[in-house]
Order: C-alpha cells, then sequence, then structure tokens
C-alpha cells in the first residue's frame, strides 16, 4: 500500500473532565474521501481542530505524507497542503466572490503585505476565474458576496479552500444551512473535484457532516465516533450494515 497521506495515532484530548477524544487512530490514502460522523458531542469538531492546528492534542500524533505534523499551527499546515472549510461561512461580504478567492490563495502564500500595497490580482486571477467557472458562479463573480444567497456563499466558501491547490481539504459541515435542493450539487461538485482536480494533483477530502444521505454518497469511507472513540471505520455499505453502529447512531 502507498504511504497515507494522513495518519492519526492514538490521539487524545481532554477539556477538564470531559474526555473530547479519546485515543483515536485512522489513516486517509491519497485521492480518499473519507467521512467522520458520530452524534453531538462525540469529539469531531475536536478532532478536526487539532488536525488543522488550532488546538494541541494533549498525546498522539498526525502525520502528513510521513511528516509528524502534531505540534504545527493552521498556517503552517495549510503551508503544507492542509485547506479547511468552515461550519460558519467565513466569506468577506464586502467583496467580490472572485477577490474572495484570491484573498484565500494570497493568505496561503503569505502575501498580506503585497495585497496592501500592491492592489490586483497577484496573477491568481486565472486560477480564480476557473474555479467560478466549476463551481458555476460565473454569473454572480464580481458581485459582492454579502449579497448572495446562503448556498451561493457557501459555494464560495468551498471554492476558497481550493485556491491554495491543497493535498488535504477539511470540510466542516459542507451542507450545514444549506437548502436540501443544493446538497446533490455540492456532493456532484466534490466528486468531480476529487476525480479531477483544478490543480491536476490528486487531493483528499476529510468530511465532517451530519446529513447522512450526503455522507453515504460522497465518502469511500467512513469513521464513527461515539463518545470520543472510534466505534467502527469502513465503507458506506459495511457502515449501514454495521449493527453496532445502527443501535449507537443511525437507527435512532
Ligand atoms: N472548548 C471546550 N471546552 C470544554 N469542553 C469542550 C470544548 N470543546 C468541546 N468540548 C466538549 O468535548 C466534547 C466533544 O465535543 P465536540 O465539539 O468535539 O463534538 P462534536 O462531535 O463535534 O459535536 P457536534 O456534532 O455537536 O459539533 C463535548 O462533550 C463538548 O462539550
Amino acid at each position: 500500500m502507498s504511504q497515507s497521506l494522513l495518519k492519526v495515532t492514538d490521539l487524545k484530548k481532554a477539556y477538564g473532565a470531559i474526555q473530547a477524544v479519546g485515543g483515536v487512530s485512522f489513516e486517509v490514502q491519497p485521492g480518499e474521501i473519507f467521512g467522520v460522523i458520530g452524534p453531538n458531542g462525540s469529539g469531531k469538531t475536536t478532532l478536526f481542530n487539532s488536525m488543522l492546528g488550532q488546538i494541541t492534542p494533549d498525546t498522539g500524533r498526525i502525520e502528513l505524507n510521513g511528516e509528524d505534523v502534531t505540534q504545527c499551527g493552521p498556517l503552517e499546515l495549510n503551508r503544507k497542503g492542509v485547506g479547511r472549510t468552515f461550519q460558519t461561512l467565513q466569506v468577506f461580504g464586502k467583496m467580490t466572490v472572485r477577490d474572495n478567492l484570491i484573498v484565500a490563495a494570497q493568505e496561503h502564500k503569505g502575501t498580506m503585505f503585497g495585497r496592501m500595497f500592491a492592489p490586483g490580482d497577484s496573477g491568481l486571477g486565472g486560477k480564480a476565474d476557473a474555479l467560478i467557472k466549476r463551481f458555476r458562479i460565473e454569473h454572480v463573480a464580481d458581485k459582492k458576496a454579502g449579497e448572495l444567497s446562503y448556498g451561493q456563499q457557501k459555494l464560495v466558501d468551498i471554492a476558497m479552500a481550493f485556491m491554495s491547490e491543497p493535498d488535504l481539504v477539511l470540510l466542516d459541515e459542507p451542507c450545514a444551512g444549506v437548502n436540501p435542493s443544493l446538497v446533490g450539487g455540492i456532493s456532484t461538485l466534490l466528486k468531480d473535484l476529487n476525480r479531477n482536480p483544478a490543480s491536476g494533483k490528486k487531493s483528499s477530502f476529510v468530511v465532517i457532516e451530519h446529513n447522512m444521505d450526503f455522507v453515504m454518497d460522497l465518502c469511500h469511507r467512513i469513521m464513527v465516533m461515539v463518545e470520543g472513540k472510534v466505534m467502527a471505520i469502513g465503507t458506506p455499505a459495511e457502515i449501514r450494515g454495521n449493527k453496532q453502529v445502527l443501535d449507537a447512531y443511525l437507527g435512532a
């Protein structure tokens, strides 16, 4: 088997007496779409924030392409190829859609100074336009992001994560608050980006999501977390057929 893109080993994080993540291990392969599901409070966000460098785990190890990144902060991880979307929208409402995408890539490149003193697209306009086309939001490219519908802003938010040509994208509830009629479209888009990456480079996704139909349709493998621990890891069919998972979570 080829080297895992992401390898998490025995990760633990407690908040006082609450063991939010209690010894979680899993691996994500290059090009894989990996789902993380579980009831509220099962530790998904804590795990995600550890993988993004936003919190430091108490113990355990996180490797990216074989490199130990457990102690890396968010910007360092971003430069090493980790992109993310947020549960709540992070678009700049007063900037155009196109400028939002350009800024997302500028932050990745660390050209904040250049952005302040040398307006323009820093050579990123072509990449922004290609993603805008890919996401089928050409008709709103020059509109202020704050004027768009929630669903359209969500698409902009997801597109922003792809501007830095990441190896790994962590998607935090991409369907949250989205009109059900748009959910299928997001799934199709993510599958297409996974199969035919914008950069030509394979990227993997880790997705936290409560919408089960979406997760089962999108993900190659799924990890079920319950009370900070891994209950099961398997294909959608295996997870659907797992009696313990059905009893603890899906069967409700
Ligand atoms: N900053 C914090 N301080 C104290 N306790 C926290 C903190 N963050 C999370 N917790 C607790 O850790 C546990 C795991 O929470 P976490 O948010 O990781 O779960 P989750 O699976 O993402 O939940 P949800 O699906 O509701 O987002 C919960 O009991 C939660 O109350």
